[in-house]
């Protein structure tokens, strides 16, 4: 049966790490819907990167992370990461291609891609812009383009929730508008929760659907008018606002 676009939700529910003595995030409770982006923010430090981190399952932790359809039953949570940035070694002769047959088909790298899973990658990269770089190597690409063909290989199959860490980096302000349009159509077509940690919080503003400020724990959650406006990320930030009390 089809669900209704929007129900399925994501629950992180009081998600605690600690390094040593040190706690890094205490109690960290936040639903992430279907079809909707929700946007972290925080200052330097704040744990956004380990919040990643844990829910990717790569930082040991405490709390639940469950993903519920839209009748309430408990299923498994898959997830598509794109991460900040990658490493490539810049003699690596691995191609688009090579990369993504790879990824989708869980073959070894150095096995060519044949005529259909050719015909696939195109398919998917096309959706990102990206078909055209489908014969370069990984190690040529911008910033952008990475970002574009990790975001196709993210989706494909598409899961249940996406991370995206700082994606922007090395992206010009075009390219940032656009990219966010894609992440709206992503979210919208393919009904997949994203979650994206972000620092230009004025940028991703108008497309996010809730923003949640991370300061070790959630300082605010809310829409991003009630986020951008609360007292808390005036001190979080430290800002002076004309106008208004900054008691
Ligand atoms: N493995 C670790 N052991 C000890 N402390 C850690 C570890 N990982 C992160 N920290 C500390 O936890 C805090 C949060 O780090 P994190 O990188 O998650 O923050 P962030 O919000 O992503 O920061 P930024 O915006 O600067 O990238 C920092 O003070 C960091 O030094």
């Amino acid at each position: 049966m089809k669900h209704e676009k929007g129900f399925c939700c994501t629950t992180v529910e009081h998600l605690c790490v600690s390094a040593g003595r040190t706690t890094i995030l205490e109690d960290v409770t936040i639903s992430l819907h279907c079809g909707q982006l929700t946007v972290v923010i925080g200052p330097n430090g704040a744990g956004k990167t380990t919040l990643i981190q844990a829910l990717l399952g790569e930082m040991r932790h405490t709390g639940r992370l469950t993903f519920c359809d839209p009748q309430g039953r408990q299923g498994r949570l898959s997830i598509g990461y794109v991460p900040q940035s990658l490493h490539i070694d810049p003699n690596s002769p691995v191609s688009v291609l090579d990369f993504c047959g790879a990824m989708l088909s869980s073959s070894p790298v150095f096995l060519k891609a044949g005529r259909k899973m050719r015909q696939r990658v195109r398919e998917e990269l096309s959706q990102f812009g990206a078909s055209d770089l489908i014969d370069r190597r990984l190690c040529d690409l911008s910033g952008g383009e990475l970002q574009r063909v990790l975001l196709a290989v993210a989706v494909t199959p598409a899961p249940q929730l996406l991370i995206l860490d700082e994606p922007v980096s090395g992206i010009d302000r075009n390219g940032l508008q656009v990219f966010y349009e894609r992440l709206t159509s992503l979210k919208r077509e393919r009904d997949i929760a994203i979650l994206l940690v972000s620092h230009d919080f004025q940028s991703v503003a108008p497309y996010a659907d809730r923003m949640v400020l991370l300061d070790r724990t959630v300082l605010c959650q809310g829409t991003p008018q009630e986020v951008l406006g609360s007292k808390e990320f005036q001190d979080a930030f430290s800002l002076y606002v004309p106008g208004r009390d900054n008691q």
